[in-house]
C-alpha cells in the first residue's frame, strides 16, 4: 500500500536532484524512478540494449523512460526486482520533501537552462547528426521487423535498402539496388573508376550495423561512417540518398515480421 511505501521511504537516505545530477555517467550512474534513487552503475554493462539507451538517463529523473522501455511497454517484474536491489535513497527537494517525478523532470530541464548554461549551449550547438533527442522525436519508435525502402529521383530508382530492426537496433543492413544514370554500382569491377563509391556505400551500411536506429542521421555527414570518403565530393550517390531510403522504409512500415 502507499502507506507502507511512505514508511519505507522515510528510512531511506534523502538525495536531492542536484546530488543525483552529479552521477550522470558510466563511472557512476544514479537514476530517480518514482521518487526513489537507484545506483545502477554495476548494472550498466548487463542491460540488454546498446549502453547509450540507458546511459542517457544517468543523473536524471528517469520514471518515464523506465515505465516505457518502448512506448507503452513497461519493464518486466523481473526487471523491477533487479532495480530494487540497486536502491540507495529517496529523491527530496531542499526542504527534504519528496519530489514527484514530473516536478523532478522539470528541475532537470531548468538546471540545464539556468544553472548550467554551458551544457545548454552545447546542446544547442549539436549537429543534426548528433542530436539523439531530435532523432527519436522525428522517428517515433518503430516496430521490430524487416524493412525495405527506396530513394528515387529523375525517374530512376537509385537506392533500395533493406534492414532489420530489433529493440530499435539496426542489423543486416544491405542494398537491394544502388544505381545512378544507368550505372549499377553493385555490378562494378574493382578496376572501375566508380568502384570506390560502391565501397563507400558499403562502409555506410557497415557503420550502421548494430547501431540504434537514430544513427541513420549520421548519413547526412557520411565521413562519420566511412573513413575514406575521397571519392565523395565527386560522387553521384551519397549519404543523403541512403538516409532518404531509410526514412522511406520506416514510412512504409514493417515489410516482413522477424
Ligand atoms: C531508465 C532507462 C531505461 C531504459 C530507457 C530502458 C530500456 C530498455 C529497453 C529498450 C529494453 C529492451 C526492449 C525490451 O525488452 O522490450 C530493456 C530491457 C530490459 N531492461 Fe531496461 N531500460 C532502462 C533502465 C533499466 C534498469 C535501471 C534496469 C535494471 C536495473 C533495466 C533492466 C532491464 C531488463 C532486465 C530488461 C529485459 C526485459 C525486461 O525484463 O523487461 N533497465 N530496457
Amino acid at each position: 500500500s502507499s502507506e507502507r511505501d511512505a514508511a519505507d521511504d522515510d528510512a531511506l537516505d534523502p538525495i536531492t536532484p542536484e546530488a543525483l545530477a552529479e552521477h550522470d555517467g558510466a563511472e557512476s550512474c544514479w537514476k530517480a524512478i518514482d521518487g526513489r534513487v537507484y545506483d545502477i552503475t554495476d548494472y550498466l554493462p548487463h542491460h540488454p540494449t546498446p549502453e547509450a539507451v540507458i546511459l542517457e538517463w544517468c543523473g536524471k529523473e528517469a520514471s518515464e523512460a523506465w515505465h516505457n522501455k518502448r512506448p507503452g511497454v513497461p519493464h518486466s517484474p523481473r526487471a523491477e526486482g533487479m532495480l530494487e536491489s540497486y536502491l540507495i535513497g529517496r529523491l527530496v527537494d531542499e526542504a527534504g520533501e519528496p519530489v514527484e517525478p514530473e516536478a523532478a523532470a522539470r528541475i532537470d530541464e531548468s538546471t540545464d537552462e539556468a544553472g548550467n548554461g554551458e551544457a545548454a549551449d552545447a546542446t544547442a550547438r549539436l549537429s543534426p547528426a548528433e542530436d539523439e533527442r531530435l532523432h527519436r522525436a522525428l522517428l517515433g519508435l518503430p516496430l521490430d521487423g524487416r524493412y525495405r525502402g527506396v530513394f528515387g529521383d529523375g525517374g530512376e530508382m537509385q537506392v533500395n535498402v533493406q534492414f532489420d530492426l530489433r529493440d530499435g537496433v539496426l542489423s543486416n543492413v544491405s542494398y537491394r539496388h544502388l544505381a545512378y544514370r544507368g550505372v549499377d554500382y553493385r555490378a562494378l569491377d574493382e578496376e572501375d573508376d566508380l568502384y570506390p563509391v560502391w565501397v563507400q556505400h558499403q562502409r555506410l551500411a557497415e557503420g550502421l550495423e548494430g547501431q540504434p536506429l537514430t544513427a541513420i542521421f549520421a548519413l547526412h555527414e557520411p565521413e562519420r561512417l566511412a573513413e575514406d570518403i575521397d571519392g565523395y565530393s565527386g560522387a553521384t550517390l551519397r549519404g543523403n540518398k541512403v538516409h532518404s531510403a531509410f526514412r522511406d522504409a520506416l514510412n512504409r512500415g514493417v515489410y516482413s515480421w522477424p
